[in-house]
């Protein structure tokens, strides 16, 4: 029997609609013949929306989404600085309001370095992590605010929000991950100085590792973490870490296994009540956008994410199979974002499609 798979797209801004036709492409080759279909509804949101009708996301946009079971996103966000989009705020009114009113409590961030690809690092080692980001909380969630803005004394605030029941969930979600990969997790946090957020986490992982007595536990500060990212990456298996904290390491991430073009990611909601959305770590690249030089990788990367995440594991292995397969022999040949998307798209529709027994 054929199922169907309500997907929401949203291309979004910038070089977001160049690498989402990627994506779709190897969607399309990695289902075609297979006993699952994909039925698409594009929303068209983002800077370029809101500049068009003063929308950014609505009620109805919201629940029209939510009706459907994932999400693909390219990127959102215009020029940095352009004046016509402030106060609009397209990050955290229409992302992060996605991430939260979605239930996205995990930020899933896998890192590998593939064989064939150049790291700025001198002997990168075997480099396959995953940051296991929180999404729904820290300073990301809009608890702030400001006085006597615009004169000397203008005072700023925007407060990291850290519940035990949000901390613990994704704790418990990081020891799952590293009890099937390689049993060692890494917290990240700055507990010598955030010290009640940090005791927290610090809290939550030592009360779940006694019940992963097969995972060994590791504690990082979040600076010294970004020397080991950089001097030592094959010493991580599973960093769980904060929403901020782990924005950050994950661009880190990004440029030490071959570019941000290359990295993929998932918005997960494990419990499954709301649809997960699988988009590039990348945002919108406005100085590289219309240019047709954009990476699609990361958005095809993040279609296996999506893949997996809905059990289509042998179509979501094509798509990783020929990403790893184009990117061996990539090399330094400087190619179009349509000439790797149609490449990789190519590969996956060679391989052999397992079909299930009836
Ligand atoms: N998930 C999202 O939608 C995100 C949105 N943003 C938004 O995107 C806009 C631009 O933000 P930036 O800080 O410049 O970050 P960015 O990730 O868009 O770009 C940083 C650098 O990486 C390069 N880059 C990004 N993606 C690439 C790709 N696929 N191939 C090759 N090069 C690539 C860009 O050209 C740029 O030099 C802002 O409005 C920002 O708020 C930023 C991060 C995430
Ligand atoms: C634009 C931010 C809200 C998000 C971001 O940079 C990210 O999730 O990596
Ligand atoms: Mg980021």
């Amino acid at each position: 029997m054929v199922r169907t798979v309500r997907l929401a797209v949203i291309p979004g801004d910038g070089i977001g609609p160049e690498v989402v036709a990627q994506a779709l492409a190897a969607l399309e080759a990695a289902t075609a013949g297979t006993e699952v279909e994909f039925e698409q509804t594009p929303f068209s949101l983002g800077a370029a929306r809101y500049l068009e009708t003063g929308d950014v996301l609505t009620d109805a946009d919201l629940d029209a989404i939510k009706s459907h079971d994932a999400i693909l996103l390219g990127a959102v966000g215009g020029t940095p600085g352009d004046p016509r989009l402030t106060g609009a705020n397209i990050e955290r009114g229409l992302l992060l309001k996605l991430r939260f009113e979605l239930d996205h409590y995990v930020n899933l961030r896998p890192t590998v370095l593939y064989p064939g690809v150049a790291s700025p690092l001198a002997n990168p080692g075997d480099v396959d992590f995953v940051v296991v980001r929180e999404g729904t909380e820290g300073p990301y969630v809009g608890n702030g605010g400001a006085i006597r803005v615009g004169t000397p004394a203008e005072v700023a605030n925007e407060v990291s929000v850290n519940t035990a029941y949000g901390v613990e969930r994704v704790v418990r979600y990081a020891f799952a991950q590293a009890r099937v990969r390689r049993q060692r997790l890494t917290l990240v946090h700055k507990t010598n100085v955030l010290v009640f957020a940090g005791s927290l986490w610090k809290r939550q992982v030592d009360a779940v590792a006694a019940e992963y007595p097969d995972v060994s536990v590791d504690y990082l500060h979040v600076d010294a973490a970004t020397i080991f990212l950089v001097t030592d990456p094959a010493r991580f298996d599973v960093i769980v870490t904060d929403n901020l904290f782990g924005d950050i390491l994950t661009d880190l991430a990004g440029a030490i296994s071959g570019g941000i073009g290359l990295a993929a990611s998932g918005n997960i909601n494990p419990d499954g009540r709301f649809p997960s959305m699988f988009e590039p770590v990348h945002g919108s690249a406005p100085d590289i956008a219309g240019k047709g030089i954009a990476d699609p990788t990361a958005a095809i990367g993040s279609v296996a994410l999506l893949l997996r995440h809905l059990g289509e594991t042998d179509a979501a292995t094509r798509v990783e199979r020929a990403i790893a397969d184009d990117l061996a022999e990539r090399g330094d040949a400087r190619r179009s974002t349509a000439e790797i998307g149609e490449a990789i798209a190519a590969r996956i529709a060679a391989a052999s499609v397992t079909v299930p027994a009836t």
